[in-house]
């Protein structure tokens, strides 16, 4: 068997006297997408906050490729190939779409961030960054500041932001948060389109996103796990449904069937 992308092993997180992650167990194939779905409150961003290393685990490990990172800094697991988004917007709005991008990918060469201004002759640097932002379909917005997009393209920065870093752990947070219907429909589109090949972790809502994007979705409820499973299974799950999805669950869109 192959070494996981991420594995979660008794993972435990509490504030103070309040037990918010409670023995999180998981492991993640490489390739594989994920969703985490559960009530409010569960614990989905806070176990985000320790994967990405933003909290520091209580107990318990996270490793990536095999390798533990719990309570390593962010930048240091970023730089071990895992990158995530963030729910409220990470761009640099004066910049352009095209500058917001090129940060990411010079990133993930080794330059530093003062280095944008001079990378006009960087001919590995402008073509990573075009075909980055072909794949999320902004090419022809490249030139606008960042700031003049519609929300929903500046979503889909932020993730294409997220993916220029070049790692091969991806996590979204709430991707779809905010956009209607059809904005979501195109950026569930873009996103696995972008994360070919990548591992995703992704915590959503949308239950029509989560069931048609997934491999197979994880149920937290108040810090614990009480299924993994693909997405037809976890439709199915009793327990799941008295937890979290009710009657919603056979309302779920999806190709998942
Ligand atoms: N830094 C913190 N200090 C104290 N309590 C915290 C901290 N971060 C989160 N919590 C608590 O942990 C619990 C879980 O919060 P978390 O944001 O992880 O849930 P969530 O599943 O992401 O919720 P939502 O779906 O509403 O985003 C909440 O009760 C929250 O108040």
């Amino acid at each position: 068997m192959s070494v996981p992308a991420l594995s979660i092993n008794n993972l435990h997180k509490s504030f103070g006297p309040a037990h918010i992650i409670r023995g999180v167990t998981l492991d993640i194939e490489p390739g594989e997408r994920h969703a985490i779905i559960g009530p409010n409150g569960a614990g989905k961003s806070t176990l985000f906050n320790l994967i990405s290393g933003g909290y520091h685990p209580s107990s318990g490990s996270i490793k990536l490729r095999g390798e533990e990172i719990g309570g390593m800094k962010p930048f240091k697991i970023n730089r071990k190939g895992l990158s995530r988004s963030f729910q409220v917007s990470n761009i640099f709005s004066n910049m352009t779409v095209r500058e917001n991008v090129r940060c990411g990918v010079l990133y993930s060469m080794g330059y530093g961030y003062g280095f944008w201004r001079n990378v006009g002759n960087l001919h590995d640097v402008q073509r990573k960054t075009a075909e980055i932002l072909e794949s999320v379909d902004l090419l022809d917005k490249a030139q606008l500041p960042a700031a003049l997009l519609p929300y929903a393209d500046q979503r889909t920065l932020e993730i294409a932001i997220t993916i220029a870093g070049g790692a091969d752990v991806i996590m979204l947070d709430e991707p779809t948060a905010g956009m209607s219907h059809s904005e979501t429909e195109r950026a569930v589109a873009l996103i696995k389109q972008a994360t070919e090949g990548k591992t995703l972790l992704i915590v959503e809502h949308d239950m029509g996103v989560v069931f048609n994007m997934a491999d197979r979705i994880s149920v937290l409820v108040y810090g614990e796990i009480i299924a993994t499973d693909k997405p037809m299974a976890i439709r199915g799950n009793e327990k799941v449904r008295e937890a979290y999805l009710g009657d919603e669950a056979d309302a779920i869109e999806g190709d998942a069937a």
